[in-house]
C-alpha cells in the first residue's frame, strides 16, 4: 500500500499547536513546474474528499500519523537540507494550525502548497499546486479501493470536489500556482476545458495554458504505463503541459519517496 500505515514515531506530548504528519522527508519534487527540484516533504493526514485513486490511502481513507508540535515540525524540515518546502497530505488546508506552520517556514523556504483546491489560505505561498478533482475522481462501489466500502463518500465527494471561489482565492493570492489535473483519459477534458473556463472567468489574474498541467492517473509504474502515452498527447493536443509522475518513474510506490 502506498504511503506508511506505520508511521516511525510516536504521538509527542509537545505543548502548543500540533499536527497529524503521516511522512516527513527529503526527495525530488516529482510533479509540476517544479519537478525535479530537491525538496522536503511534510505529508499531513486527513482529507475532505475521497479519491478512489488515491496514492496516499492513509491520510485518506485510512487516515494514519503520529501528531507533532510544529516547533518540532520546523526543527526536523531545519534538518534536511533542501530549500524548498512541499507540504502536502491528505488536504493540509483541512488543519488550521497548517497555516501557522507555513507562516513558520515562510522566511527561510520556498513553499509549495500541494492542495485539492476546496479551501482556501491566507497564508503567505510561493507556489500553490492546484488539483481540483474531476468526476472522474469521485469513488463508487466498482472503483474503490479494495476493502473499501465508499458509502456516503460517493456523494460527499461528489457535492465537495469542485469549488470555484476556493479556486480563485487560491490562484490569485500565491505568488505563482499551477493547476494540475489527474487524467484517466480522453473522457477528463471536456470538464477540464469548462473548470479552466470557469476559473479565467472568477479569478482576478491570469491562467494561461502553460499554468494547466495534465498529469497521468497511476500509484506504480505499471499503471502510469498504461495512462502516460495519452495524457501527454492530450496535453499536445489541447496546448496544456505535460507533468510526468518523476517519483513514480524513479522509486515506484515506496513509501518517503
Ligand atoms: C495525495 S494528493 C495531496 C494533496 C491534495 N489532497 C490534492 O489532492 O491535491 C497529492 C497529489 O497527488 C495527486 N494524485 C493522487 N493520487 C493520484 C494518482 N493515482 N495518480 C496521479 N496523481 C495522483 C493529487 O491529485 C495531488 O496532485
Ligand atoms: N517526490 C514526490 N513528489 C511529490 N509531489 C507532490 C507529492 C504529493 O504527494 O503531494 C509528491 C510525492 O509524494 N512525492
Ligand atoms: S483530495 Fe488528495 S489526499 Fe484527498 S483523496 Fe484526493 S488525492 Fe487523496
Ligand atoms: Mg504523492
Amino acid at each position: 500500500m502506498p504511503v506508511s500505515d506505520t508511521v516511525a514515531r510516536d504521538d509527542t506530548d509537545a505543548e502548543g499547536d500540533r499536527l497529524p504528519i503521516n511522512e516527513l522527508f527529503a526527495s525530488l519534487q516529482g510533479e509540476g513546474k517544479l519537478a525535479g527540484v530537491p525538496s522536503t516533504f511534510v505529508r499531513t493526514s486527513g482529507c475532505n474528499l475521497r479519491c478512489w485513486f488515491c496514492d496516499s490511502f492513509h491520510t485518506s481513507w485510512e487516515p494514519t500519523h503520529a501528531w507533532m508540535g510544529l516547533d518540532e515540525i520546523v526543527a526536523e524540515v531545519e534538518s534536511l537540507s533542501p530549500e524548498h518546502v512541499v507540504v502536502t497530505g491528505g488536504e493540509p488546508l483541512v488543519h488550521d494550525e497548517t497555516d501557522a506552520l507555513l507562516s513558520a517556514l515562510a522566511d527561510d523556504y520556498h513553499l509549495t502548497v500541494e492542495t485539492n483546491g476546496t479551501l482556501e489560505t491566507d497564508a503567505p505561498v510561493d507556489l500553490a499546486s492546484v488539483s481540483p478533482k474531476l468526476a472522474s475522481s469521485t469513488p463508487t462501489p466498482e472503483n474503490a479501493p479494495a476493502d473499501v466500502d465508499p458509502g456516503v463518500w460517493t456523494e460527499r465527494h461528489e457535492n465537495a470536489r469542485v469549488d470555484l471561489d476556493a479556486l480563485a482565492s487560491l490562484v490569485e493570492r500565491a505568488a505563482e500556482f499551477q493547476l494540475k489535473f489527474v487524467v484517466t483519459g480522453r473522457g477528463d477534458l471536456d470538464e477540464i476545458e469548462s473548470l479552466v473556463a470557469d476559473v479565467r472567468g472568477v479569478a482576478d489574474r491570469e491562467v494561461r495554458d502553460s499554468d494547466v498541467l495534465l498529469m497521468p492517473e497511476g500509484q506504480t509504474r505499471e499503471q502510469l504505463a498504461r495512462t502516460r502515452t495519452e495524457v501527454a498527447d492530450l496535453a499536445a493536443a489541447f496546448g496544456y503541459r505535460y507533468t510526468p509522475r518523476l517519483h513514480v518513474d524513479l522509486w515506484n510506490d515506496a513509501p518517503e519517496t
